[in-house]
């Protein structure tokens, strides 16, 4: 391969790649946009359950959330789904 077109190549992976990074960090901060907002429905719910001298956790509902994740992501869906859950405790 002629040393031009593999600087050529290498260039191209290097600005492919740093538009897909860009492309991640937008994707990053919709997803954080979105968990503050669950974060924030979460909340006030269970607070409202603090309030009337209920659990802050219904681990039903977790279960729940859980099978959810893990029908989009397998197996890692249970981690994705903690770390949301943690996320948007109280
Ligand atoms: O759905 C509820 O009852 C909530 O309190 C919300 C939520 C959640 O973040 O999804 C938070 C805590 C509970 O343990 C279960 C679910």
């Amino acid at each position: 391969m002629e040393p031009q077109t593999e600087a050529f190549t290498e260039l191209d992976i290097h600005l492919s790649i740093g538009q897909a990074r860009t492309d991640i960090d937008d994707l990053d901060l919709g997803i954080i946009r979105l968990l503050r907002m669950r974060r924030a429905v979460s909340q006030r719910i269970q607070r409202t359950r603090l309030r009337a001298d209920g659990p802050q956790i219904d681990p039903g509902r977790e279960d729940d959330i859980a099978r959810v994740y893990r029908s989009h992501f397998g197996d890692s869906g249970d981690d994705v789904a903690a770390a949301v859950l943690r996320a948007c405790r109280s």
